[in-house]
Order: C-alpha cells, then sequence, then structure tokens
C-alpha cells in the first residue's frame, strides 16, 4: 500500500542565530542555507530519497527506505561541516499531509524551533520493514519556454510559474493531503495519497481555470521516492508523446493504470 515517510528537518535556533552577535552579511546566509540543502539532498537522494527546501530553514523530505541510523548520521555530518545543527521529526501515514502533521508535532513536542536548548532532536518512527510504496507527481507547465521563457521578462514569467504553483498546491493540500513542492523551471513534484487519474485531472483542470497556467503530470509509484520519481519522469515524457495530460508509470491498486 501507499505509505508516505517524511521527514520535517529544522535547523535548531537559527533566527537567533542569523543575528547574534549582530545581524549576518545575507549572501552569507542564502550561500549557508543553499549548500546545506545541497549536502542534505545528496544525503537523501544516494538513500533513494527526495529533499525539498521549502523555506530553507525548515525543509521537508521523502525518507521512505532511509531508517533511524540514517537519520542520526545525517544529523552528525552536517553538525560536522555547518556552523548550525539540525533537528528532525519523522512522520508515517498513507495520507502525506497526515505524515508531515506526526513529523511537525514529534518536533514542536521537543521545544521550539527558537528554543536554545533543543538541539539535535530526532522523534518519530520509520517504517521498519520496507514494505510500503511512495507515490510521486511530476507536473510541468506547458510550452512554458514558448509562452512565457522566450517571451516575457524573467519576473513576469516567475509571477506566471508561482501562480500556477501557488494554486496546486493548495490544492492538493486541501482536496487530496497532497504535498507539492516547486523544484525549479517550470517543475512541480508533488507527494501524493492514493488518487485516480481524474483526480489529477480535476487538480490540472483547477489551476487553467484559476490561473490559466496549463499544467501536464506524470505519476509515478515504487519503494522509494527516487523510484515513484522516475516512473513519473518517463509517465511525463509520455504525455509529451502522446499529447495527453496525465500518464502514470504505476498501476494502482484500483486498476487506475493507463
Ligand atoms: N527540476 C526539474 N526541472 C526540470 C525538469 N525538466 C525540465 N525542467 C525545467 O523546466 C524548464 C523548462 O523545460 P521544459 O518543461 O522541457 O520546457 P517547456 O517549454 O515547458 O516544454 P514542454 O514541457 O515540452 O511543454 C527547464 O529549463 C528546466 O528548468 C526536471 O525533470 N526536473
Amino acid at each position: 500500500m501507499t505509505n508516505t515517510q517524511l521527514t520535517l528537518v529544522q535547523i535548531d535556533n537559527y533566527g537567533p542565530w542569523t543575528v547574534t552577535p549582530e545581524p549576518r552579511r545575507e549572501m552569507d546566509l542564502q550561500t549557508l542555507q543553499s549548500r546545506l540543502f545541497a549536502d542534505i539532498a545528496q544525503f537523501v537522494g544516494y538513500r533513494g530519497g527526495y529533499a525539498f527546501f521549502t523555506r530553507f530553514d525548515n525543509m521537508v523530505a521523502v525518507t521512505n527506505g532511509l531508517d533511524a541510523a540514517d537519520h542520526e548520521l545525517l544529523q552528525e555530518s552536517m553538525g560536522n561541516r555547518y556552523p548550525v545543527t539540525l533537528s528532525l521529526g519523522v512522520g508515517v501515514d498513507p495520507n502525506p499531509a497526515v505524515a508531515l502533521e506526526r513529523a511537525t508535532e514529534g518536533l514542536q513536542g521537543a521545544g521550539s524551533a527558537q528554543d536554545g536548548d533543543r538541539r539535535e532532536v530526532l522523534v518519530g518512527e520509520p517504517i521498519d520493514d520496507g514494505s510500503d510504496d511512495v507515490s510521486i507527481a511530476h507536473f510541468d507547465v506547458n510550452d512554458a519556454t514558448e509562452k512565457y521563457t522566450d517571451r516575457l521578462n524573467e519576473f513576469d514569467s516567475f509571477i506566471q510559474i508561482e501562480q500556477g504553483y501557488a494554486t496546486l498546491m493548495r490544492y492538493l493540500r486541501e482536496e487530496h493531503g497532497g504535498l507539492s513542492f516547486f523544484v525549479g523551471g517550470d517543475n512541480i513534484i508533488a507527494v501524493t495519497p492514493e488518487m485516480t487519474s481524474d483526480d489529477y485531472r480535476n487538480a490540472i483542470d483547477h489551476v487553467e481555470e484559476a490561473v490559466g497556467v496549463d499544467l501536464k503530470v506524470g505519476v509515478g509509484r515504487g519503494a522509494s521516492a527516487h523510484e515513484a520519481g522516475m516512473a513519473a519522469k518517463h509517465a511525463l515524457e509520455e504525455c509529451r508523446h502522446r499529447g495527453t495530460a496525465v500518464e502514470r508509470g504505476d498501476v494502482t491498486a484500483d486498476g487506475d493504470g493507463e
């Protein structure tokens, strides 16, 4: 069955650190944040997971296949490399929003993000037998290059893409408990519960009607985010070849594969 394991990654006491002993240079903070994300993405990616930068001080990772020892090593390794430490909350549920809620409750229960005494906490139980699947949906804007990149200035292109992202992220979160993350260019990756192809078509129609941004999506399932995500990318290529809006790289339990 689909069972998503999510890890909330939170930099410990980061707000106070950014202004101690006085406000730190902004580009130094940006460099730290993007390098830390790069290292987390690499660590998680080598183990088959996906990491998303979200707000940089808080990041979300799909960690099916990573156990408690992997999480401890991530904390140790980043603590050795950076002047900040990480707390991690792990949550598991068929519904990604519920999994993240569990992961968040664990961390919030251990103390505030700006509590100087709460450092390198690890809470929550990873899946122990690795038998569950994760579902990844890879969305892409149709003809973004022709419609936006080659026609508008970068800021106006960015507004269009962000409007599409904002509408999709809210819809999937509210209607299905799916969590969407902007990953650059015109791409959005969502970790999703079991959804039918019609559910995906409805999401795409909603974004088109609300903000006029035209999406397609490839959906994949697998034991890890990487496996599911690769199946989703191949399904997205299938959309390109066939001119369709939704393709699946899997056959779901309800026989909804195409
Ligand atoms: N993160 C990520 N970004 C991608 C991927 N593929 C493309 N992109 C980004 O998306 C941008 C636009 O590429 P495409 O989506 O191929 O271009 P398009 O003009 O929308 O063309 P169609 O998608 O074929 O309609 C690229 O410049 C990349 O930034 C991917 O697999 N992952």
